[in-house]
């Protein structure tokens, strides 16, 4: 309580500098909340603290004086949760030297290296608290205050509840959800979908061609959900068919545009860019083969990027399989 009897706004922690956590970053600290970003290189928070401008991940957006940059770990003993916004092949890494104490909001949308989904991993790990953050959220637009809404999933809904008051802002509409899976895995499927819509793209198939893999992508995100054991229905929420939406759409999205260039024949991964898509594809397509689920556009995904098929064939794979009902 300050002076006046009126609760100060507690700081929040966001652990990674790339694109999505200083966009997090900005957005929470115009709308008065102040936030300490965490680098993990000491020489990057240093060139972030001098020009206020993360001009490798997020070029062109002020880092307003509220957010505090920091190389130093230690700051995570003033929290009690963070949000955690580096890639999913880093977050077993950084997870692995955080207190087991802190609360975690896993906000990558992808796997770990083993395919498990990072809030499994994170329960593995021995932290009792944990959501994840996923919805249309491209961090181009949230950066420079665009209206976008998202999710905060968890069991735990007191958590659920605390993350959702610290990040709801006028121009980031946050929703709760129990289904926690169900949330986490719309984010996963969908950029492996949006590979596959950049590949449209590239092939310039047609506006028809698009729509219709992205709603049987949807149909086969639902039913990859289901067997997880989530709810079927989330996939139609802002983590699963709004994510979807806006990256298989998206000038912004990294995963649409490597496979469009996967499309024309260019490295999908220009420039060492975070393509995640392009390792779920690997670890879905091997989960589907080995229970025998059937996940044909994520298997397509897979066999183009691998080389085992050329894009013809994909596309032919996925145009003669057997006659069905939509439903199914
Ligand atoms: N960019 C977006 O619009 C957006 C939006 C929502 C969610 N996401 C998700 O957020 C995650 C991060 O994406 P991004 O766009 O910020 O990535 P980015 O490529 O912009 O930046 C990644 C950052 O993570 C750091 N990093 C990499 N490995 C690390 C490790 N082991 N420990 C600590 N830091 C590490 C890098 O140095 C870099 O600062 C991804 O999983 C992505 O799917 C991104
Ligand atoms: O650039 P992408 O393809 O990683 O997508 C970014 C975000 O996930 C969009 O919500």
């Amino acid at each position: 309580m300050s002076a006046t009897g009126v609760s100060a706004t507690p700081p929040v922690l966001v652990l990674g500098a790339g694109g999505w956590g200083s966009a997090l970053a900005v957005m929470l600290t115009r709308h008065g909340r102040p936030v300490t970003l965490w680098a993990r290189r000491a020489d990057f928070a240093e060139q972030l603290r001098c020009t206020r401008e993360n001009t490798t991940y997020l070029p062109g957006v002020a880092l307003p004086d509220g957010v505090q940059v920091t190389a130093d770990l230690g700051v995570v003993g003033a929290f009690g949760w963070a949000l955690v916004v580096v890639p999913s092949a880093g977050v077993e890494e950084l997870l692995s030297v955080l207190p087991r104490s802190l609360g975690v909001v896993l906000c990558a949308k992808g796997l770990s290296s083993d395919g498990r989904r990072l809030s499994e991993l994170a329960a593995d790990l021995g932290f009792a608290r944990r959501a994840v953050l996923s919805g249309p959220n491209h961090a181009e637009e949230v950066g420079r205050l665009l209206p976008a809404a998202s999710v905060v999933a968890s069991p735990d809904q007191e958590f659920a509840l605390q993350v959702q008051q610290a990040t709801l802002t006028p121009t980031f509409r946050v929703y709760t959800s129990p289904d926690l899976p169900g949330v986490e895995l719309g984010g996963v499927l969908k950029n492996v979908m949006a590979l596959a819509a950049g590949m449209v793209d590239g092939l310039e198939l047609g506006d028809n061609a698009k729509a219709s893999l992205m709603t049987r992508g949807l149909r086969e995100m639902g039913r990859y959900l289901a067997s997880q054991g989530a709810q079927e229905d989330t996939v139609y929420g802002l983590s699963g068919l709004g994510d979807l939406m806006a990256t298989a759409n998206s000038r912004h999205s990294r995963n649409r545009a490597a496979g469009e260039r996967l499309a024309r024949g260019l490295d999908p991964a220009q420039g060492g860019k975070v393509v995640e898509g392009l390792r779920s594809a690997q670890l879905l397509s091997d989960w589907a083969q080995a229970h025998g689920h059937d996940l044909p556009i994520v298997k397509a995904v897979r066999q183009v990027v691998t080389g085992a098929w050329t894009l013809e064939e994909g596309v032919a794979a996925l145009m003669g399989r057997d006659a069905k009902p939509e439903r199914n």
